[in-house]
Order: structure tokens, then sequence, then C-alpha cells
């Protein structure tokens, strides 16, 4: 292509804050890091490594006051207070209980809270008379009223997501047909032989972090701020080339301990293509066809892979298709993702250069966005000024638009960073 574009262009908006990505980024991105994301201590006393602190602590060693074993790191102290303060919602919730009849039973739930602060058996026992006196409530539905509860079983709202997915992604065909149709596969098939692994690949600004977003809130409704819903971010979480090896540990420590808590647990790693090579391979057992590794089954674990790896090839073949004057919706999943696994397997800066998980088929389905064309762009701010509550102005949306730098240089046809400055361009205007 004439225009090379650099693969990590757009990754400086990123780190700038603002956004939900970034803004997740800025509480120190793998879910529940501490706010002030202290940095662990590694074996040989070496403070400077930054990976976040909590990232070596499974999730089921933090129950309120549990004793964290491993002295070199500190517990996820958002995610503990968020546990052991959990039963303070319950009065602020109780609306939702309907009926006086259901309200006056419920006492033993406000009797709960204050003894919330006591101790946890207590809140127990309460909890089981509430919910033996309402008679229609069970224990774990009262709990899961007031607390996250990881619901193993639950199944995906296909058509949610699809409507969800057709409104609001733009020109982006292909990644809505494939992942509607592998999370609707994967959530149905009660006994699922592996996890379900997605690579998310694109320019930037193409809408990967915005699909992990939405598919996060299709799986557990806290979305990104869900316990169960962790995302790593390369150069925030592993940017150490020397500590491959501590960061290969952790990670498996880390996931291991979540997925253990909550087996339908989901994974997003941001930035593959700036992940060193290797790092990514300590969870190739996970991602295996093995019923259980260590006593631990990972087969309803989601794992999903963004990278702009492969941008230029996906860009490359949407321009042919533009060239030979055939239309984008006509660009297929097989035109496209036997060259995305062979380009990314055989790029040293894709995170996922010789790497096993593609050696061994372990990914799942290679998912491309398509570069956003100049229609796409001015979508974005009719859909950006909706969400701020305005009324569309066309010439507004027109000149957003045009402020866009476009590419290749003679056609001018794919805005440069897709939709991704979009946002901060209509604070102009
Ligand atoms: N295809 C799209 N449809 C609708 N909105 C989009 C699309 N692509 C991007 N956006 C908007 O632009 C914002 C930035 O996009 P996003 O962060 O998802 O890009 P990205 O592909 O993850 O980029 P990068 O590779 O740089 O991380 C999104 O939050 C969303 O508002």
């Amino acid at each position: 292509m004439g225009d090379a574009h650099d693969s990590s262009r757009g990754r400086d908006d990123k780190a700038k804050g603002g956004g939900w990505k970034r803004e997740e980024a800025g509480e120190g991105v793998a879910r529940g890091q501490p706010r002030d994301a202290s940095r662990a201590t590694h074996k040989d006393g070496d403070t400077d490594s930054p990976v976040p602190a909590n990232m070596a602590v499974p999730r089921e060693r933090r129950a309120c006051g549990a004793e964290v074993t491993q002295p070199e790191v500190r517990p996820r102290l958002r995610g503990l207070g968020a546990r052991c303060r959990g039963w303070r919602t319950v009065s602020g919730a109780m609306p939702r209980a309907a009926g006086l009849g259901r309200a006056a039973a419920l006492g033993p739930l406000l009797a709960a809270h204050v003894v919330a602060a006591i101790e946890p058996i207590s809140v127990g026992i309460a909890l089981g008379a509430a919910s033996a006196l309402t008679g229609y409530l069970s224990y774990t539905d009262l709990y899961c009223r007031f607390a996250e509860c990881c619901r193993e079983e639950q199944r995906l709202n296909a058509s949610a997501l699809k409507l969800e997915l057709e409104e609001k992604l733009f020109g982006q065909h292909l990644a809505t047909e494939v992942i509607l149709k592998a999370l609707t596969g994967f959530k149905n098939n009660k006994n699922p032989k592996k996890p379900l692994t997605l690579s998310l690949h694109g320019w930037a600004g193409t809408g990967k972090n915005f699909v992990s977003q939405i598919v996060a809130e299709n799986l557990h409704s806290k979305g990104l701020k869900s316990n169960f819903v962790h995302l790593f971010v390369s150069t925030l979480h592993f940017p150490h080339e020397q500590h491959i090896k501590l960061y290969q540990d952790q990670l498996q420590g880390w996931i291991r301990g979540n997925v253990s808590a909550c087996a339908s647990s989901v994974f997003i790693f941001d930035e593959m293509d700036k992940l060193h090579p290797g790092v990514i391979d300590a969870i190739k057992p996970f991602l295996d066809y093995y019923e259980q590794v260590d006593g631990v089954s990972y087969r309803k674990a989601i794992f999903m892979f963004l990278s702009n790896a492969g941008g230029d090839l996906i860009t490359k073949t949407a321009l042919d298709f533009w060239r030979a004057g055939r239309k984008r919706e006509d660009i297929q999943l097989k035109d496209l993702e036997p060259v995305l696994s062979v380009g990314v397997f055989n790029n040293k800066h894709s995170g996922l250069w010789r790497s096993g998980l593609i050696d061994r088929n372990l990914i799942d389905y290679f998912i491309p966005f398509l570069p956003l064309e100049y229609r796409h762009v001015k979508m974005c701010v009719r859909a950006e000024m909706r969400a701020r509550g305005s009324a569309v102005d066309e010439d507004i949306v027109t000149r957003v638009a045009e402020e866009m730098t476009f590419f290749p240089k003679g056609e001018k046809i794919y805005s440069d960073k897709g939709c991704k400055t979009v946002q901060s361009r209509l604070d102009f205007h």
C-alpha cells in the first residue's frame, strides 16, 4: 500500500485518557487493580514491576478479611472493599422488592445490613430467614440482587446483542456476523470443549475496544466494571521485555484464580501488537482442549485479543475490492481470515509471532475490522451527538468528518484514525 501506516497509530490517544477504555486504563485496567496502582515486588526485591499488584492474587483468596498468602503482592483493594461492603447496598436497593408484605418479610435483610458490619455468618442467617419468609426468592436470587454473581449457565440474549451490534457498530459487517455467531454458539453449548478465543484485528479506531465493551456487557451486566471481566493492556501491564517470565507466571496465576472463582470469566488483552513475543503463550494450556488443568476447567471462559496487527492486510483487501468496483459488504471472512492468521503468525510485532496459540489452532476466530470510510465517520459523529443528548446537526457532522484525514493519498477513502478522534473533535463545534 502506498501509505504505510504505523500500527501504533492512535495509541497516544489511548494513553491520554477519556472514553470508557481510557478511563479504565486510568484506574489500572486489569480488573480491580487498586487505584493507587501499587507495583508488585519481585522475588528478588525489585519493586519496579509494572504488573498490577493484584494480578497474582487469585480472586478466591480475596474473601473479606482473608489472608493473602503471597507476601509479595497486595490485595486488590477495590474488589476487596466492594465485596466486604456489599451488604451496605441492601437498603439502597430495597425499592426493587415490590409489595408491602414482601418488604415486611425482607425486614431481616435490613437487619442484615446492620449486622454486616459485625460479622458475615449472621448476615447469612438473616438472608436465609428473609428468603424463607418471602417464599419465592431463593437465597441465591436474593444474594444476587445485591451482589454481583457469576451466573455460569446464564444464556446469552442473542437478539439483544444482534440489535446492539447492528445499531451501534458501523461498517463492520464481518465483525458483527462472526461475533454473533461465535458467542451464540459458544453460550448455547452446555459442554464446550475449550474456551472461546477471539482475535480482533484492524486499524486504530475501527471499533475493536468498542465491540469488546458491548460483548462484555452482554455477558456480564456490569460490563468492564464486572468482577468477572478483566482487561489487560500490554503497554500498561507488561511493558518490560526483561520481565517476560514474571509476567507469564503472574498471568497464569491471575487467570487460574479468576476462572476458579467464575468459570465464565472474560479476559480481554488489548494492544496485542505491543505484547512481547512469548508472553501470551503462558496461557496456552488454558486455551487448549483439556477438561481440566490442575483441577480447574477453563472451558467456559472467553478470551479476546485486540490488535492493530494485520490492519495493513485488511486494508489491502478492502482496497482491492474497492478498486475492482465491488461492494465492501461483499468481502467475506474467507477472504481475510487465512491471510490474517498467517500474517499475524509471521509478524514479529503482533504478540502472536510464531505463537503456539496459532500453531495449535487455539484461536477460534480471527475477526477483521475493516477501515472506516467517510460515511462511517459521519455515522460516528451523529451517534456521538445523540449520545450527548444534542440534536443532530448535519453541518457539524460534515465539518467534523472533513477534518479527519483519509488514505491512501490518491483515493482518500479510509479514515486513518477510524472514528477515534470524533469525540474530541466534536468538542470544538
Ligand atoms: N465501527 C465503529 N462503529 C461505531 N463507533 C465506532 C466504530 N469504531 C470506533 N468507534 C467509536 O470510536 C471510539 C474509539 O474506537 P475503539 O477504541 O473501539 O477503536 P479500536 O479499534 O479499539 O482502536 P485501537 O486499535 O487504537 O485501540 C469508540 O469508543 C466508538 O465510540
